[in-house]
């Protein structure tokens, strides 16, 4: 699938009339089996650009178009597309659940899937074992509740998660900022072994030098957020 962000303004609601528009007429697209890099200054926008290309906060205008299919500000947003898309919000704590346990959390997307109102771990065990082995968590872990475990091992976590059901897009906000340079790099790996599988890739960070180990494209927010003339 592509992703594609087109003529994007937007401003949060709460940041007052005088800041200025945090994005203006921004555009960008990920085509199937690419990745683009996104890197940004701290507060120049990333998280929240992410969250639109997401779906999950309106644009004040412009739209995000996902395999041909455009949203535009108030636009429904079916099931279908939102089991497509897998994401990675920059802080694990407030993404996880605090009353799951990581297996439940991960498999959360797949008892979904099946009709389940709630996570069932136990009816997933061979997923669950090949998404933490991905992932490079150890099976322990899944028997643990989120704030039994490091950042580290949670974002992970929530990164298992948004693989679980194989999406199309993936949109990943600092997916190895708590991580150590080894486990980096196998997570960059895996990261690009979904966009070798077709999926659109849009990952931000700082970690610059980690990202354009994979990235096809990279892009620098503050150049590609220009404001429109007049
Ligand atoms: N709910 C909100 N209300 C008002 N302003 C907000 C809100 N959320 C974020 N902002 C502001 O919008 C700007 C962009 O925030 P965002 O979190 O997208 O930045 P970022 O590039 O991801 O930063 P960092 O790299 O530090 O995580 C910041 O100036 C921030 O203060």
């Amino acid at each position: 699938m592509s992703l594609e962000l087109r003529g994007i303004s937007f401003n949060h609601p709460s940041a007052g009339p005088d800041s200025g528009r945090l994005f203006d007429g921004l555009s960008l697209s990920v085509a199937p089996g690419e990745i683009v890099g996104l890197g940004a200054p701290s507060g120049a926008g990333k998280s929240t650009l992410l969250r639109i290309a997401a779906l999950m906060t309106p644009a004040d205008a412009g739209s995000v178009i996902i395999q041909g299919q455009e949203y535009g500000p108030g636009s429904p947003v079916g099931r279908h597309i939102r089991r497509s898309m897998g994401v990675v919000l920059q802080s694990p704590r407030a993404a996880a659940d605090p009353r799951l346990r990581l297996g439940a959390l991960i498999c959360a997307p797949l008892s979904f899937r099946d009709g389940s109102l709630r996570p069932r771990p136990q009816r997933y065990e061979r997923e669950l074992a090949e998404l933490a082995e991905w992932v490079q968590l150890d099976p322990a872990l899944l028997w643990r509740y989120p704030h039994q475990v490091s950042d580290g091992q949670l974002q992970r976590a929530m990164l298992a998660r948004a693989l679980a059901l194989e999406p199309d897009v993936l949109i990943c906000d600092e997916p190895t900022a708590q991580l150590d340079p080894g486990t980096t790099s196998s997570i960059m790996g895996l990261l690009a072994d979904r966009a070798a599988s077709g999926a659109a890739v849009l990952i931000a960070s700082h970690d610059g030098a980690a990202l354009a180990t994979v990235a096809h494209t990279m892009l620098e927010l503050t150049q590609i957020n220009q404001p429109n003339p007049g």
